[in-house]
């Protein structure tokens, strides 16, 4: 079985980046949502980034991860995180992310929230838009719209007829990775709970065991 690719997202600590970078993530997510308990300052954000820019040779690109972000406060998690991607976790428009790339220069992930199969009819409008796709789980709270823990049926992306850069979140744990991948074909996994001891507090045995396990396929 190939390997999936993983995103670990909601980092907060320097120790956190460099146990996702040593066991071989291939991003890290930083979150810019105050209602979060993942929530970073623009100064922990630019900490972050320099430890990152430390490293030589292969390391895991940055993704910055908004909600409906206005372009000012944008332009400020850009400047201080230098990030590789934006994630856009909110309810943006593909006009939005187009006019976000085309102003900051990044690649986009855009996150879609998967409960029917009639959510995965807008993935083929993202194709030319959107660098990778995140499907994720539908939130119940519209106040936290993501990193929630809880998955969707799996068995609905056997109609995705999206592109083909798309990674697989929500409710994702070291102990579901094998059967994820089996059931789904994703390539590339997302996760944030699952690899955390306490909401906002990553554990580094469970995200070296999230990424084994997906090495493993
Ligand atoms: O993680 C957050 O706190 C968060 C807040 C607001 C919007 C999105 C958020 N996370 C998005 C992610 O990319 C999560 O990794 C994804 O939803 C999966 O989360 P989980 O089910 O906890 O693994």
């Amino acid at each position: 079985m190939p390997r999936a690719d993983v995103k670990i997202c909601g980092i907060a600590t320097a120790a956190d980046y460099d146990v996702c970078a040593r066991a071989g993530a291939r991003w890290i997510g930083m979150v810019f949502f105050p209602k979060s308990s993942r929530h970073l300052s623009l100064e922990v954000a630019a900490a972050l980034a320099n430890h990152a820019d430390s490293y030589t040779g292969d390391r895991p690109e940055r993704v910055a991860l908004t909600v409906d972000m206005a372009d000012d406060a944008l332009d400020a998690v850009i400047q201080a995180s230098r990030p590789d991607y934006i994630q856009l976790h909110g309810n943006e428009t593909p006009d939005r992310a187009k006019a976000i790339k085309a102003r900051f220069n990044v690649s986009i992930i855009k996150a879609l929230r998967i409960g029917t199969a009639s959510d995965l009819d807008v993935c083929s409008t993202w194709d030319t838009i959107a660098d990778w796709l995140l499907l994720d789980a539908k939130s119940a709270s519209s106040d936290m719209p993501g990193g929630t823990g809880h998955s969707f049926d799996w068995r609905l992306l056997s109609s995705y007829k999206g592109m083909s850069n798309w990674m697989l979140a929500g409710g994702l744990k070291p102990d579901n990775v094998t059967e994820a991948i089996s059931m789904t074909g994703a390539r590339a996994l997302d996760v944030s709970s699952g690899v955390e001891s306490a909401l906002g507090k990553k554990d580094h045995g469970l995200i070296r065991s999230f990424i084994r396990a997906a090495e493993m396929g």
